[in-house]
């Protein structure tokens, strides 16, 4: 990956690298150049595949791995659209939380016998994963799941892992990380708060 992205490895028992900080100490990740590496990532991925011929449908995680999804499916030259997920319904908090997202899946695929590649932006506890492949399972039954996501930070709370990871770092519990998508041109950045 280019070395102005973030510190980062496709391997999921990599140990989390340490984050870039900027003068003043914050964070900096340049979501855009690990798009680039993402795509790269999930073009290998969908390599695997050409002795079988079989078809990767890709599914992104409302909100920030839906955007993924949609520009990868463009990028990549894949025809229709890419599947959303809304991790909403299953949530295990969703007693406190409620529909906290207006957006619903959408899967314009058959999913039983597929194989699906789910895209996020953040990998951290592995809570959403974990919801979101219990709605995928109420459209059929898929022949096999991967997961590729923008960036894992650690804290896995579930036995939940990426096969593939644009970077992974290590930040700080009080710290929240979220892709945002610009209006217009559809860059990506990253925002990262105080949790
Ligand atoms: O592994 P986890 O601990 O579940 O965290 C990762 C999830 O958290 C964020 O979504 P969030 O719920 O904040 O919704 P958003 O994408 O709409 O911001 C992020 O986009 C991931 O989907
Ligand atoms: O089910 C979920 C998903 C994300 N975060 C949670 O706390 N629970």
């Amino acid at each position: 990956m280019s070395n102005n992205a973030a510190s980062s490895s496709s391997s999921p028992t990599s140990p989390p690298s340490s984050p870039q900080t900027a003068a003043g100490g914050h964070l900096t990740l340049d979501a855009e150049a690990l798009y680039r590496e993402l795509l790269r990532g999930v073009r290998s991925m969908r390599g695997e595949n050409h002795n079988d011929n079989t078809n990767t449908y890709l599914a992104g995680v409302a909100s920030g791995g839906m955007w993924l999804a949609q520009r990868l499916q463009k990028d990549l030259g894949l025809a229709g659209e890419a599947g959303v997920l809304s991790s909403s319904l299953h949530r295990d908090d969703f007693a406190s939380r409620g529909l906290a997202s207006s957006t619903s899946s959408l899967l314009p695929f058959d999913v039983n016998g597929a194989d699906i590649l789910l895209l996020d932006d953040v990998l951290y506890t592995g809570r959403t994963v974990r919801a979101v492949i219990n709605e995928l399972y109420d459209y059929g039954r898929p022949a096999r799941v991967r997961l590729a996501v923008l960036v894992d930070r650690g804290g896995r709370e579930l036995p939940i892992e990426a096969a593939y990871a644009a970077a992974r770092i290590a930040l700080p519990a009080n710290q929240s990380l979220s892709l945002a998508r610009a209006e217009g041109s559809g860059a990506f950045s990253f925002e990262v708060k105080e949790a």
